[in-house]
């Protein structure tokens, strides 16, 4: 199967929000993620409710709120009601992430959780079958642009293993440094989303390069398939 594709908006011109979400929308893109970030959970602060609003107002594709922000179960239906389809939660923000995630699907959103570089997907066993979505942090949280942390190929077989291991039917997301040199490997090793900013975005022709990454993988996919 060929991944679905995710371009940050967190990469993408903030002065121009409403022409990149449109153009958006006619591209290869499946969801639009959007990386809210607080200045204390990381160390960098980006967008919040009302931009989302505002994107959502231009958006066809669902928006996939990453929430890397302390504190985010006081957030959930705000964010909801500005738009998001899917919710993601870091598990190093939540302790008590169980109830967490329930309050995402009571709202009618997806539910996932995010694990920073040093976590390991062991701490999602007990949770696994309750979710919709793992996002693998592929860099440290906080910074669009960064070299992509090779150990993450290990951590997303372990993660698929764990998942299927226990019956979850969650889809494995990855966020940060992809590009076409690493995307592939990423859905080999079990990955089923792939955001990509920078890559994207410090292209040409974002539209563009969300075709190629469509088209490349989807002839990987198919090939895979036949044989
Ligand atoms: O969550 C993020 C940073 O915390 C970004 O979504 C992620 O880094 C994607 O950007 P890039 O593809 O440029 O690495």
């Amino acid at each position: 199967m060929a991944p679905l594709l995710a371009p940050s908006l967190l990469a993408a011109d903030f002065g121009n929000l409403q022409f990149e979400t449109e153009r958006l929308a006619a591209s290869a893109a499946d969801w639009l993620h959007f990386d809210v970030m607080d200045g204390r959970f990381v160390p960098n602060i980006s967008f919040g409710i009302p931009v989302l609003q505002a994107v959502h107002r231009h958006a066809k594709q669902p928006i996939d709120v990453h929430l890397m922000i302390e504190e985010p179960q006081h957030y959930l239906s705000a964010f909801r009601d500005a738009g998001a389809a899917n919710i993601t939660v870091h598990y190093e923000a939540c302790p008590h992430l169980h109830r967490v995630v329930q309050q995402i699907r009571q709202l009618g959103c997806r539910a996932g959780v995010a694990l920073n570089p040093h976590t390991p997907v062991s701490v999602l066993e007990d949770i696994a079958p309750d979710l919709d979505l793992v996002l693998i942090m592929s860099v440290n949280p906080g910074f669009g642009g960064q070299a992509f942390i090779p150990n993450t190929l290990r951590k997303v077989a372990a993660l698929k293993e764990l998942l299927v291991d226990c019956g979850s039917e969650a889809l494995i997301e990855i966020d940060g440094g992809v590009t076409l040199d690493n995307a592939q490997a990423l859905v080999d090793a079990g990955a089923d989303a792939l955001v990509a900013g920078s890559f994207v975005f410090s292209s040409p022709d974002p539209v563009a390069t969300l075709a190629q990454m469509r088209q490349q993988l989807t002839a990987s996919a198919e090939q895979q398939d036949f044989r």
